[in-house]
């Protein structure tokens, strides 16, 4: 399914912290020589999740095996439910239990999840240690495990407790893509999409004529989708680490997808599923502005909806929406801020007053009163 490339492909991302790279190809997880290239006299923390374990757990600790004195494991529970407290005392117990100095090294095998709450152990054990993402899912490959996010999430909204901490690499070995389901290939196109509307239109006709051979499972489109989306983030996050301005442009989509999923409950939508039905959204408001034409519109719900994603978000009530939206982290002083297209190919933070808000979120979601 996925080629066999000889080298890996290398994405650069400086930061005012320091620079380090993203290395995109094939059978790197089996072969780690050519990057694991931290202190040999380190122990290597795998943390990951039963799926993930069992399908590249072993590839990954016999490859570090030569490059550190020690490899363990550790498996949190699955999924965007356990993106908790809970979750993260499991990388501290371990960690402890095995006498883990400041040197030693954690790798993020799995989605963003696992890259999340272990970017978050490696920034707040023994206050920072290094740590490695290895991203399995294409979303993790082409957002989560680049820039430095890391967090847990808040039953009353995502994200909330974290820290900008990045990682010392990033390994994306394309061929773990081989075995992800069709519905978490889906929501990482979302964010594959995102980067279009943002920042590069070029790109989204790129996607728009590769779609199928994207969810196909192509080597080539893939390989491309990835590093392109790594190459546009690695610029934003070069410029603006910590979302003083420029960054927030990744959040396109969010404020509405943010909502949805601590709205429906972790992991009831996938995050991905929640970021493309949340650009429809955020760019209808765009148009309710007068920022885009309605024809950008409708041309971004077709490519969401041909990226096998939703594009009409779940019965919530008004303030139940407000409410939600009003924790976002990039709202200032009650008012929330949204992310919107002004023109195609650019973004901007701005808010918006809640009737012409809550006006697109009726047009595109399911009624309250059908929702039962
Ligand atoms: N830090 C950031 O900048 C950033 C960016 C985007 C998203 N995120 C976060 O990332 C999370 C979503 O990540 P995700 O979409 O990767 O979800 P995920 O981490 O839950 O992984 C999706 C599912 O796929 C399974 N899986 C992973 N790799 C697999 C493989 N190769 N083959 C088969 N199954 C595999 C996992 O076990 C899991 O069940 C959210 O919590 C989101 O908030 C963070
Ligand atoms: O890297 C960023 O910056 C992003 O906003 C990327 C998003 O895709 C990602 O979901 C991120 O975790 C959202 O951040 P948050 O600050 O809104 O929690
Ligand atoms: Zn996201």
């Amino acid at each position: 399914m996925v080629m066999n490339s000889a080298r890996p492909r290398t994405v650069a991302v400086a930061t005012p912290g320091g620079r380090y790279d993203i290395l995109i190809g094939s059978g790197l997880l089996q072969d780690a020589s050519s990057w694991a290239d931290l202190p040999a006299s380190s122990q290597a923390v795998i943390v990951s999740n039963a799926t993930v374990d069992a399908l590249y757990g072993d590839d990954l600790a016999a490859s570090l095996a030569s490059r550190h004195r020690q490899v363990s494991r550790v498996l949190l529970p699955e999924g965007e439910a356990h993106k908790t407290w809970d979750s993260l005392n499991r990388i501290f117990d371990h960690l402890l239990a095995h006498a883990c100095d400041r040197k030693t090294v954690l790798y993020a095998l799995g989605g963003g999840v696992i890259g999340d709450m272990t970017g978050f152990a490696a920034a707040t054990y023994m206050r920072g240690v290094p740590f490695v993402q290895v991203p399995t899912t294409l979303l993790a490959q082409v957002d989560s495990s680049v820039g430095g996010k890391t967090a847990i999430n808040h039953p009353l909204g995502k994200n909330m407790i974290g820290a900008f901490y990045q990682p010392a690499r990033v390994v994306c070995d394309l061929g773990t893509l081989a075995s992800l389901p069709a519905r978490e290939l889906s929501a990482g196109l979302a964010e594959v999409i995102k980067y279009g509307p943002i920042f590069d239109m070029a790109f989204l006709d790129w996607i728009e004529d590769h779609m199928v051979a994207l969810r196909a499972g192509d080597a080539e489109a893939l390989a491309h989708a990835v590093q392109r989306s790594c190459e546009i983030k690695a610029e934003v996050v070069g410029q603006d680490e910590r979302e003083s301005g420029l960054r927030a442009i990744l959040n396109f989509g969010h404020t509405f997808g943010h909502a949805i999923e601590a709205g429906q409950g972790y992991g009831a939508w996938l995050h991905g599923e929640a970021v493309g039905c949340g650009m429809v959204l955020a760019a209808a408001l765009s148009a309710e502005l007068g920022l885009v034409p309605g024809a950008f519109v409708e041309r971004l719900t077709r490519l969401v909806q041909a990226a096998g994603l939703p594009t009409q978000a779940p019965a919530m009530p008004d303030e139940r929406w407000l409410e939600l939206m009003r924790v976002d982290k990039k709202a200032e002083a009650g008012a929330i801020r949204f992310v919107l297209i002004d023109p195609p190919g650019r973004a901007s933070l701005r808010s918006a007053p809640d009737d012409q808000v809550l006006r697109v979120i009726r047009r595109h979601s399911v009624p309250v009163a059908s929702a039962a």
